[in-house]
């Protein structure tokens, strides 16, 4: 819980013009639903074709909706209530009546007047009450083709990052620690940069096949702007001797962000660590409805497997049926709750998904991938840059935790003095350009 008399800043949100919050609103949101509006749209022979008449009337339907709540957003109208009895809406309307409590002089709760966070996470929850209210839209994944687009794009990053994996897993044996921690280490940087795009992360080199992901690293170090992947390192060397009756073996916690690329360096950190000894039980945390253009949910995570074993590349397949035993055997599991597709800070976890958060306390390390948890896991306020990670958290703190996110959102904490001023005369944008990342971790037993 927060430290009492510690308040927090502001949230972001577009009433500050000309912000990156004001910019993702006026432009980048609407943009999303023209998107989403023109899939339904050419996919609308698909809909006949598999449900007929009442296809082509439900993708009408939704259109409409799509297009008045672009409406609501562009003319800056109240949010509304979630009408579609889904098993979070409730969630959603409370936490509507939260932010109204918030305004001041009771104005309405609003899309440019209200916290970007908040908003943002709405507009893809309206996304999908539209279906919802549409069946048989309802199974329907706007984002998908683009998403399948993104893993068919990074196929070359996506082979040398299997076939590497396969020569580590042949000379596991033989590694020293010193070997194992330096492997450990490389692979978390691949899943770091992993979130830089969905694409390969060998862009901007020579398109020719020695540029791998690996390859690519040494090149990346100095745009890490905080690197705790030490404290990460041990963190897991921790968690297997503890106990004096033997091993306890770690249980590390994933929290998904974006399919395609990305997720395939979260599957190959993964397999490292189970097959390192480094942890005993993975679990992915995906999302529960289409989040966010690129979000892991559950038919995406199971397509990546299928996609990867049906590659025509020996080292993709090898994986692929590793991760597939992984699945079946329990060592690996997909999970959703749908806490992560509220718009909720995390440090309101133990609160309104005490559930989740009780699960998440029996890990020896989660990590968060991506912008968007730093987000939450900040609660994507106006912070000064060198308040110290773990305050951020305002109690946030399950397990030992670790965040390894490029910068897409302009809120960074746990800098040096002088580093984002530095950084702001270097580089205007690099905040939200993506060029730079961290890899940031609090646990609860560290001093602070
Ligand atoms: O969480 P991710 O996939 O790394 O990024 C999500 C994101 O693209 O969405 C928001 C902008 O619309 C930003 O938080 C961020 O840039
Ligand atoms: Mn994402």
């Amino acid at each position: 819980m927060e430290a009492e008399g510690m308040l927090a800043p502001l949230s972001l949100s577009a009433e500050f013009e000309g912000s990156f919050a004001y910019l993702t609103v006026r432009d980048r949101l609407p943009t999303i639903l023209t998107k989403v509006i023109d899939t339904l749209h050419r996919n609308k022979d698909n809909f006949f074709k598999e449900y007929g008449k009442e296809g082509i009337q439900a993708e009408k339907t939704a259109i409409s909706f799509l297009s008045k709540l672009r409406n609501e957003l562009q003319t800056d109208k109240p949010v509304l209530s979630l009408t579609d009895n889904a098993e979070d809406s409730e969630a959603w309307n409370e936490y509507m009546r939260r932010q109204q409590d918030l305004m001041e002089d009771g104005r309405p709760v609003s899309w440019f007047k209200s916290p970007w966070l908040y908003v943002e996470c709405y507009m893809y929850r309206r996304i999908q009450e539209a279906l919802y209210m549409n069946p048989p839209m309802d199974k329907f994944d706007v984002f998908k083709e683009g998403k399948t687009q993104s893993f068919f794009e990074s196929q070359q990053a996506i082979k040398s990052l299997c076939t590497y994996l396969q020569e580590l897993i042949t000379n596991m044996e033989n590694m020293t620690e010193i070997q194992l921690r330096d492997n450990f280490l490389k692979l978390l940087q691949v899943s770091l940069w992993g979130n830089k795009c969905d694409l390969s992360i060998s862009a901007g080199q020579d398109n020719s096949q020695k540029s791998s992901p690996i390859d690519s690293l040494p090149d990346f170090q100095r745009f890490i702007l905080v690197d705790d992947s030490s404290m990460v390192w041990s963190t897991l060397v921790a968690a297997q001797g503890a106990g004096s009756s033997g091993m306890k073996h770690a249980r590390v916690d994933i929290i998904l962000d974006n399919a395609g690329f990305e997720l395939v360096t979260d599957l190959v950190l993964a397999d490292f660590l189970v097959s390192a000894g480094l942890a005993k039980q993975i679990r992915f945390h995906g999302k529960s409805i289409p989040w966010f253009v690129s979000d892991v949910t559950k038919q995406d995570f199971e397509w990546t497997i299928m996609q990867t074993m049906a590659a025509n590349h020996k080292w993709m397949s090898a994986s692929s049926v590793q991760w597939k035993h992984f699945m079946k055997e329990g060592t690996w599991s997909y999970h959703d709750h749908f806490f992560w597709t509220l718009p909720h800070e995390f440090c309101d976890m133990a609160m309104d998904a005490a559930d989740l958060y009780s699960t998440l306390q029996g890990s020896d390390l989660i990590l968060f991938k991506g912008d968007l948890n730093y987000r939450k896991l900040t609660g994507d306020r106006k912070w000064e840059h060198t308040v110290p990670f773990d305050q951020a958290l305002r109690g946030f703190q399950p397990a030992p935790l670790c965040s390894l996110r490029t910068l897409k959102a302009d809120v960074q904490v746990g800098l040096k003095p002088g580093q984002a001023e530095k950084l702001s005369s270097q580089d205007p944008d690099w905040m939200t350009n993506g060029r730079y990342a961290v890899v940031q971790f609090s646990s609860p037993c560290r001093e602070q």
